[in-house]
């Protein structure tokens, strides 16, 4: 894509959790794919753009596996302190972005550390598809599968009309002024908030859905790392 006809952005890439569900002896973004840790082939996905203002990640307060990172180093990478939860991460990273004079209509992309797997192409198709937007969106996958509501019994309730359901995926792309708000008042307010998007939605706005690759996925289990070392099996 021709990149000039792209906004610039920050980045913003919460690397603060545990990686419970893993199961593994470290956090799970610094488990080795390819030779990197994941943290690293996310990180690499932003700093090779040509629109990117700079990176601020959000670490856990005693990391000790950053600093052994090559791209520690790189300058255009700033760093904020994890919280309690993946907002709070976030929260902090927009606060940062404040202290480095980012300007409240500048555009900020909110992408897992453990989503390695984003596409350049699925990173241009988000800026492209929302420079212009009013709110602003996510990368989403319509439901590919039939999906049903559970019983606390662990028995089907009922089949649920999937036309209309989409699976939320990262980057998620808003400006930093109003996605700082709604973060800090839907924290203040106690209102759960998994993503971004939630956010702003509790303010009273409705973001774009931006059909992106499926293979965008989140390691969250074992399996999902398993996967995506043999899809980069081979790979440079
Ligand atoms: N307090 C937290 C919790 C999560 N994250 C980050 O948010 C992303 C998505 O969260 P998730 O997949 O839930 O990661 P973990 O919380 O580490 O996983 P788990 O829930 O299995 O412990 C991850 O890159 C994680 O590092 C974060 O920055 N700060
Ligand atoms: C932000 C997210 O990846 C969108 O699907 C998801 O909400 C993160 O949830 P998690 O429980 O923090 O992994």
């Amino acid at each position: 894509m021709n990149t000039p006809d792209l906004p610039s952005f920050w980045a913003v890439i919460p690397a603060a959790g545990i990686g419970s569900r893993m199961r593994a002896d470290k956090p799970k973004q610094y488990l080795q794919l390819a030779g990197k840790s994941i943290l690293e082939h996310t990180l690499n996905c932003f700093l090779d753009h040509p629109c990117l203002l700079g990176v601020v990640v959000s670490l856990a307060e005693d990391d000790p596996f950053w600093p052994n990172l090559g791209c520690a180093r790189d300058a255009r990478i700033y760093i904020a302190g994890g919280g309690a939860e993946r907002a709070e991460s976030v929260l902090n990273a927009l606060l940062r972005l404040g202290e480095l004079g980012a300007d409240e209509q500048d555009w900020v992309l909110v992408h897992d550390a453990a989503r390695p797997n984003l596409d350049q192409s699925d990173l241009d198709l988000l800026l492209a598809e929302l420079a212009d937007d009013a709110v602003g969106g996510l990368l989403a996958v319509p439901a590919r599968d039939t999906l049903k509501r559970v019983g606390s019994d662990g028995r089907v309730r009922e089949t649920i009309d999937r036309s209309v359901i989409w699976q939320a995926y990262t980057p998620q792309m808003f400006r930093l002024g109003a996605l700082h708000r709604a973060l800090a008042e839907a924290l203040v307010s106690d209102v759960a908030v998994t993503d971004e998007a939630s956010a702003i939605e509790w303010a009273g706005q409705s973001p774009r859905l931006v059909e992106g690759r499926a293979d965008n996925l989140k390691v969250t289990r074992p399996e999902d790392l398993h996967y995506l070392e043999r899809l980069w099996r081979g790979r440079s």
